[in-house]
């Protein structure tokens, strides 16, 4: 089998007497949209925490792109391709939609800093033209002079995904982008995810059942910090215990 873009081993955290996570085995394929769905508690958001780096584990480890990760600070694991949208991002409400972006892309090391007093004006030019094509790419073209502050909840968070693009990520981490938007809001952010998702790998945490059967190539189900299951969208909604522990009530 190929490797893995992302590659978790029997990662393993207790907080104090609670298994948060056990021995999860996880998988991320280059190409796909995975999405990992599992109750309220399940150990969702703490794994994630793992994969970015803001936790470390009792044991277990991270592969990702082929390097073992497990130790690498979070900013590191974002040098290393690995975006999470809203922790690497801090949306200022009084800059524009594009010096939001443009600072990202500043933020990149290979970018290098203007933080000069000489600033070579083609570097400038380059990066605010790269800061466009993410504002495109995510339809927030032409809001670029919008100041932050002034856009919708669901620009947002697109303006946030504009953002997490500009550091290249080969892996996307998007940890419940459709919460607090409004089901129209919750429709663009489902067609900007599959838009984006021909162009880099993306892990979904996400209880929106509808948008998640949509939009995910695969679903893994984790229970009580244990992973019980994952398939396809199909195999995973006929799955007799992923119907006990979780998605009954939902189907
Ligand atoms: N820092 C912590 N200290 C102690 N317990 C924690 C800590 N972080 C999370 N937990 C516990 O670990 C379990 C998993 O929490 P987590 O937030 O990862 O679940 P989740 O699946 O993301 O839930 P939700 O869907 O409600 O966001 C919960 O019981 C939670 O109370």
């Amino acid at each position: 089998m190929a490797d893995a873009l992302l590659d978790v081993r029997q990662l393993s955290r207790r907080f104090a007497a609670l298994d948060a996570l056990k021995e999860v085995d996880f998988r991320v394929e280059a190409g796909e949209i995975h999405a990992l769905i599992g109750p309220n508690g399940a150990g969702k958001t703490t794994f994630i925490h793992h994969v970015s780096g803001a936790l470390q584990p009792d044991s277990g480890s991270v592969h990702f792109a082929g390097r073992d990760v497990t130790k690498l600070a979070m900013h590191q694991r974002v040098a290393a391709g690995m975006a999470r949208s809203y922790q690497i991002t801090n949306v200022f409400l009084g800059l524009s939609a594009l010096d939001n972006v443009a600072l990202a892309v500043q933020g990149r090391s290979d970018a290098g800093s203007s933080f000069r007093f000489w600033r070579p004006v083609r570097r400038e030019k380059a990066l605010f033209d790269e800061a466009r094509t993410y504002l495109e790419q995510v339809g927030l073209h032409a809001k670029s002079g919008a100041l932050a502050g002034t856009l919708s909840h669901g620009e947002q968070r697109a303006l946030e995904l504009a953002m997490a693009l500009a550091t290249r990520p080969q892996l996307l981490l998007l940890d419940e982008p459709m919460a607090g938007t409004g089901p129209e809001e919750s429709a663009r952010m489902v067609d900007l995810i599959e838009h984006l998702a021909r162009h880099v790998t993306i892990l979904l945490v996400e209880h929106d059942m509808n948008a998640v059967f949509r939009l995910a190539d695969r679903i893994s189900v984790l229970v009580n910090g244990q992973l019980i299951c994952t398939g396809t969208p199909d195999e995973v909604k006929n799955d007799a215990s992923v119907r006990r522990a979780y998605l009954g009530d939902h189907l």
